[in-house]
């Protein structure tokens, strides 16, 4: 068996170029493909699986191809991890020789992750596999895939190690960027004190420059003059094509929304007793639920508990009674409309300013030019940053997110937790992203065997 990328390049129609001269060769291991949103994840494992055609290059496979996509369509599935699970296994046990998993993970919980990391680490052939989940790249992968300004770098460590190398490399980056920028405002402070004695050369013969063609004296005056003009504007020239990249990984932060939002404050404590799951109770006896201005309320539980029944539930309650929620789904499909471009339609669900929104979809890597596009044509992930947006920018008392990471990378990650961890509003989460939850949650409520379970501490859950 075996992978053999050669120079392949790779453009979407509209001229979005993803890949420029790529090259690879792999005939064992377990790969984990790591990369922002949007950088070419899901289009790399797409061209080796044969769905998408390069305009440059060859793509060489020995062996059984399999791939499992990301899949978006979960809307008549309660429980879309369990049909996620399934996917995968019967993927796994069709004996492929090479398997392309997209964010396999997205939707498991604690358990599903634990079976299919087992499925992985027994599976014998080349596995390339697209995460954001570290700790399972971690348990997973050998070798990590980085994916970057159209290029694809092969790491052949761990991730762990590769975090750390690839930090160092970052690290590096911005201190040369830093070097730069002082060396040329050194040279910018050069070029105006030449241009000023150039200015006062010009003073002292006491001639304009006007005069001097009226006199036809124009090019016969002063050569020191003449002399620091050329200078001040050879080193101008210099000075611009001395390019410098942007400023390595800037990092805006979502801080500014909280500002625009004015949640009103709530407090108030909501019962359950008839919640149905497939025609079943969610739990025997009733329960309440506080929701709380401040408190993020994580609620846990095993695939097929009814997480989100309940959400749904407590948006109808809190909707009862006039409380403002948005809510963040993974079902986004039909809220978009494919003929017409992403920022109207933000600027039309919302009713805030294009500059504002414009700010807030930056923070989360979100820029310009790809909310001008229609939905089908962003990846996943940006896809979904765009939903995140509408619902952080429009005005809420309760906030509810399900599933908020899937698909999410991790610059995105990180923004979302300092919005939530500043947020003044109420926050209620599901998520099976151990890490998320440990960095937002305030409060808990745990669903196991159809009743709600106390835990001392989220770690004693995660350890059960
Ligand atoms: N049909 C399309 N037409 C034009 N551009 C597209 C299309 N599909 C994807 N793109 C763009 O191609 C780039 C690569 O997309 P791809 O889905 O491969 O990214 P990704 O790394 O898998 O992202 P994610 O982590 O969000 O899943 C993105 O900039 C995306 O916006």
């Amino acid at each position: 068996m075996m992978i053999d990328v050669k120079n392949i390049s790779f453009q979407f129609d509209q001229g979005n170029i993803v890949f420029d001269n790529i090259n690879f060769r792999l005939s064992e291991g377990h790969i984990g493909i790591v990369g922002d949103n949007g950088v070419g994840k899901t289009t790399l494992i797409n061209l080796i699986s044969g769905r998408l055609l390069p305009q440059k290059g060859t793509i060489s496979l020995e062996g059984k191809v399999k791939i499992v996509s990301q899949f978006n369509d979960w809307e008549d599935y309660h429980s879309p991890g369990e049909l996620q699970l399934q996917r995968l296994k019967d993927a796994v046990f069709s004996n492929p020789d090479i398997l392309l998993l997209d964010e396999p993970t997205s939707n498991l919980d604690k358990n599903g992750i634990k079976v299919l990391s087992g499925l992985i680490r027994h599976f014998s052939g080349i596995v390339l596999l697209i995460s954001h989940d570290f700790d399972f790249l971690d348990s997973t992968t050998d070798n990590i895939l980085l994916i970057e300004n159209r290029r694809a770098e092969l790491y052949e460590q761990k991730f762990e190690d590769f975090q750390l190398e690839y930090e160092k490399k970052r690290h590096k980056e911005f201190q040369m960027y830093e070097v730069q920028k002082k060396q040329k405002n050194q040279q910018r402070k050069s070029v105006q004190r030449l241009q000023e004695k150039s200015q006062r050369s010009k003073k002292v013969r006491g001639i304009s420059n006007s005069d001097k063609k009226a006199k036809g004296l124009a090019g016969k005056y002063d050569k020191v003059q003449n002399r620091l003009a050329t200078s001040a504007k050879n080193m101008r020239q210099a000075l611009n094509d001395n390019h410098y990249d942007s400023k390595p990984f800037t990092k805006i932060g979502l801080k500014i929304l909280n500002y625009y939002q004015n949640s009103g404050k709530i407090s108030m404590q909501l019962s359950f007793s008839n919640v149905k799951v497939n025609e079943n109770y969610l739990v025997n006896s009733p329960f309440k639920i506080n929701i709380k201005s401040g408190h993020v309320l994580s609620l846990l539980g095993d695939n097929g508990v009814g997480k989100t029944s309940l959400l749904d539930k407590l948006f109808q309650k809190l909707d009862e009674k006039n409380v403002h929620v948005n809510y963040f789904h993974q079902n986004i499909n039909q809220d978009w409309c494919s003929s017409i471009p992403l920022i109207t339609q933000l600027m039309n669900k919302s009713g805030i300013r294009e500059e504002i929104i414009l700010e807030v979809a930056g923070a989360l890597g979100v820029n310009r030019e790809m909310l001008t596009r229609s939905p089908n044509k962003l990846s996943g992930g940006q896809l979904l940053k765009v939903q995140l947006i509408l619902c952080l920018i429009s005005a809420f008392d309760v906030l509810i997110l399900d599933e908020p990471t899937n698909y999410l990378d991790y610059d995105g990650v990180v923004a979302l937790t300092t919005y939530i961890n500043d947020s003044k509003a109420a926050l209620v989460i599901v998520s099976h992203d151990k890490r998320f939850i440990e960095n937002v949650t305030t409060d808990v409520v745990v669903i196991e065997n159809k009743t709600v379970v106390g835990y001392l501490t989220l770690q004693d859950y995660f350890n059960s």
